[in-house]
């Protein structure tokens, strides 16, 4: 049976300009009774936090892809290394015209628009030996540590907690949702999400965005997961 349920943010709970889907919020709030919901982004700390308690979702969190994790009241865990995102974004800014977005509140990744060759700079990356990667979330371009994502994260809040795969689904939209969905028991996408994880989803909604996302609350509670 499931008894948690990792959601993404951006682009699942929000529409494409991140404005937050008033049903979404009703699904929700309905998932909280009958999961525990963890919030599961690329966004900051804070603003993952100030999500969680207007959602009413757990405080317990992943944030900046999986770079922090929140395990409730205050205590916060880095599991990224900062300074290998900034010699990253350090050498791709000499090859490309990389603009840093809302860095003042990130603690371990770098977000940058997108605009640029993903996959070349990530061989440039490993060319110049800089254990970094870059995900774009269909927001932005995130320059992080190779070694954490939303999988690495959750599955560190899994263990911690003695959560089974099986006990677990996620819901998400882009690439980055692709780590969780390989450590989950029940994966589903929505509508607008891309097709590399629209293939690994056990359910894809019809519709987009907040509205697929209630879509796939329907569609949880129709098959009876939890
Ligand atoms: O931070 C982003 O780029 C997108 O956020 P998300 O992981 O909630 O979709
Ligand atoms: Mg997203």
């Amino acid at each position: 049976m499931i008894r948690v349920v990792a959601i993404d943010i951006d682009g699942t709970i929000t529409d494409d300009e991140r404005l937050l889907s008033p049903e979404a919020v009703v699904a929700v709030r309905r998932l909280n009774s009958l999961a525990e919901v963890i919030l599961v982004t690329g966004n900051v700390h804070c603003f993952t936090r100030a999500a969680a308690v207007l959602l009413g979702t757990s405080k317990t969190f992943i944030a900046e892809n999986g770079g922090v994790v929140s395990w409730g009241e205050g205590e916060m865990e880095l599991l990224s290394d900062p300074a290998i995102c900034q010699e990253a974004y350090l050498r791709l800014k000499e090859v490309y015209p990389l603009k840093k977005k809302d860095s003042r509140y990130r603690i371990t990744d770098l977000v940058v628009d997108s605009g640029f060759d993903v996959e070349e700079a990530e061989t440039l990356l490993d060319g110049w030996g800089i254990p970094a990667d870059l995900v774009d979330s269909g927001f932005a371009v995130h320059i992080k540590d190779r070694k954490v994502d939303k999988g690495r994260a959750l599955s560190e809040v899994m263990y911690r907690r003695g959560i089974l795969r099986e006990e677990v689904a996620a819901v998400g939209d882009s690439k980055s949702d692709l780590p969780m969905f390989r450590v989950v028991g029940f994966r589903a996408s929505v509508g607008n999400g891309v097709p590399e994880l629209k293939a690994e989803s056990d359910y894809v909604s019809e519709l987009e965005f907040g509205p697929g996302f209630c879509e796939i609350v329907d569609q949880m509670v129709d098959r009876e997961i939890f």
